[in-house]
């Protein structure tokens, strides 16, 4: 194969390419959202229920029950944990949380620990409540002691830190509150309880350090190599839709106090606490930066119901308030005087907004609705730019969208025979995003299904290979590509704890794993440039593609070969290059897999290389290979 490289730039490479698709799917709670209790206050389950008191369980003979208490904490929180420390009891007795699939007890952390109690009935009881932290075989490593009085019948909210004597190498750990005897025949409320590790740039109510420092590392310590997304789609995917209208995903409610959000049952199966709320979304943005592409609900939810066109009004004001929260002034309009009363008086930075999410499977009802949503916000904020989620000009929409969005899962040959996607769309005025693509099986007719019918647990060096090939479609179609994005970003490999794979970064209570599709991610988006080089034209059927950009001081070369043997090229370069240049190469068994028992199995090296304006390079079989030339 030859490539010839052309010196002059057809089009720019957006800044916005690579960025970060993130929904609550498989460890928002309980994954880069940094609150370690599960089931912290009890939201949305039925009092009484076995399942109402998940992740929760008694110690020593404590009795505990949900009950909708007759004075709750708040609105939003109608439950509290009620316990009964039976008359005669000895020994510390209470309740205990396992956590998000376990506790990462860490000596070099600080945890704080906070709950709210009241006496359902005045008592003369004054004494301490034991919180700890503590292995599953009852071993203490960090406790405090909160004063509780039996004359506390209306709620307060009491704190407590807590530092371990040592780092446990198991998670399976446990945060308990517990009572000595002297507290026997008590009966106490408890309500919005919560355990806190350090979190990312210390932000309260913030991101779990080291989820979030995995693309923190990527952000930071491995510059180099590693990920800077420059945009974060938020709060979904389905996530965003409700299985029904009344459990869509409501921004309103996802902001203020913790004990004021109500949660809601989410769209993988799980309740969704919403302690990761609009506002964390945006201060994580701006501590990452990355621009928000957010989405607004659209009147369509997973049971596959639309709303009719003259219900809409409610959910159009509603979208507009949620721009306001994010963008607005105010003086002028209550979202945004909300956003100031949490403490931001300015604005955040915010372009793109997404109405509604995968409307192709209502594409009908999308006519209207995206018409009125689109029509009402574009009245309302001229600047900013709406992405549509329909099929592109299938249904034909009015006002005509400016941006779609578009989604693929397939098998790793229909990512490496695709490359050429974008070439043929029409160069309209229209803008892409690619906001959802991954490989998810290496079986064409069920992409879906069972690890056994070839679904992927996690990516594989074949699918991520593929996943290269057809990014370097992006950069090709860069003047029409403007955003892309990797599903799902994020997986609890817990048993129990995910719902769909494969992921980008797999984590677990105390680890976070970066795949193979996370090394090439890393890879294109680091080496990104800042102009497209056109070249020879890859064989759009076979099995070696490439794309060149540059920016002021480097030549980037992605060479993508998708073959189970090696791939010669020779490449002709536009102008003298300094003889030194480095290669990094993602490479190996094509069903080989990064995983949480062997997590660095393929990982990216990089060597020098002896170039010259041409040069011959062997690509290994199933590898990527970024070359970073300087510009002599
Ligand atoms: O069942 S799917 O529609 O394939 O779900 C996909 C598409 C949806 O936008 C996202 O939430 C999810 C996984 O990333």
């Amino acid at each position: 194969t030859t490539v010839v490289v052309n010196g002059t730039a057809s089009h720019a490479i957006p800044s916005t390419l690579y960025g970060q698709m993130f929904e609550d799917i498989n460890g928002g709670d309980g994954g880069l959202y940094a609150e370690l209790l599960q089931n912290r206050a009890f939201q949305q389950v039925t009092p009484g229920d076995a399942t109402a008191l998940y992740a929760w369980a008694a110690v020593n003979g404590g009795n505990i029950t949900v009950i909708a208490d007759s004075d709750p904490v708040s609105s939003a929180l109608p439950n509290s944990l009620q316990l009964t420390i039976p008359s005669g009891a000895s020994g510390s007795v209470g309740f205990g949380n396992e956590g998000y699939y376990g506790i990462n007890v860490n000596s070099s952390w600080t945890y704080n620990a906070s709950f709210y109690y009241r006496f359902p009935e005045a008592s003369d009881f004054s004494g301490d409540a034991t919180v700890a932290l503590q292995s599953a075989s009852g071993e203490v490593y960090a406790s405090a002691q909160i004063p509780i009085s039996g004359s506390q019948t209306t709620w307060t909210q009491v704190y407590a830190q807590l530092t371990p004597s040592t780092s446990p190498s198991s998670t399976a750990n446990n945060f308990t509150v517990t009572f000595n005897s002297s507290a026997a025949g008590n009966t106490i409320n408890f309500a919005m309880f919560s355990l806190f590790p350090p979190t990312f740039k210390n932000r309260a109510n913030g991101m779990r350090i080291d989820v979030a420092e995995a693309r923190y590392i990527a952000l930071l310590t491995l510059q180099i190599l590693l990920m800077r997304p420059s945009f974060f789609r938020l709060p979904g995917g389905n996530n965003l839709e409700g299985q029904s209208a009344a459990t869509r995903w409501i921004w309103n409610n996802t902001v203020g106090a913790l004990v004021d959000r109500p949660g809601r049952v989410g769209d993988w199966g799980y309740i969704n606490t919403d302690g990761l709320g609009l506002l964390e979304y945006l201060y994580w943005c701006e501590d990452m930066e990355m621009e928000p592409f957010m989405a607004v609900w659209a009147g369509y939810s997973l049971d596959g119901t639309s709303l009719p066109e003259d219900e809409l009004a409610p959910y159009i004001q509603a979208a507009i308030d949620q721009i306001n929260f994010v963008i607005g002034d105010p003086s002028d309009s209550s979202a945004a005087a909300l956003r100031a009363s949490l403490g931001r008086e300015e604005p955040f930075s915010l372009t793109y907004v997404e109405v509604g999410n995968e409307d192709f499977f209502a594409s009908e009802s999308y006519i209207y609705r995206w018409r009125d949503f689109a029509g009402n916000l574009t009245a309302a904020f001229p600047q900013l730019k709406f992405i549509a989620t329909a099929y592109p000009f299938n249904p034909i929409l009015d006002p005509t969208p400016q941006q779609y969005d578009n989604h693929v899962y397939q098998t790793p040959d229909w990512f490496a025979e695709n490359s050429f996607y974008y070439d043929d769309f029409e160069r309209n005025g229209t803008y892409y995003f690619q906001g959802e693509y991954a490989v998810t099986s290496t079986n064409a007719s069920d992409l879906y299904g069972t690890t056994a019918d070839g679904r992927l647990m996690y990516p594989t060096i074949q699918g991520s290979i593929g996943e290269a090939a057809y990014m370097t479609g992006f950069e090709r179609n860069a003047d029409i590509v403007f955003a892309a994005s990797y599903a799902p970003l994020l997986m609890n490999v817990a048993d129990g704890a995910y719902q769909w794979t494969p992921n980008l970064v797999e984590f677990d209570a105390a680890n976070a794993y970066k795949s193979t599709s996370f090394y090439v991610q890393q890879l294109f988006s680091l080496n990104r440039g800042t102009e497209y080089l056109p070249s020879t034209l890859p064989d759009p059927s076979g099995t070696v593609f490439w794309s060149v950009t540059s920016d002021s001081s480097t030549l980037a070369i992605k060479l993508v070969n998708y073959a189970n043997t090696t791939e010669d090229v020779t490449f002709q370069l536009p102008f003298a290059v300094s003889s030194s240049a480095t290669v990094t190469v993602l490479t190996g068994d094509p069903t080989a897999s990064n995983t949480p028992t062997n997590p660095n199995l393929v990982t990216p090296t990089t060597t020098a290389v002896t170039i010259a304006q041409a040069f011959n390079y062997t690509a290994p079989a199933y590898s990527l290979s970024v070359l970073n030339i300087e510009l002599s």
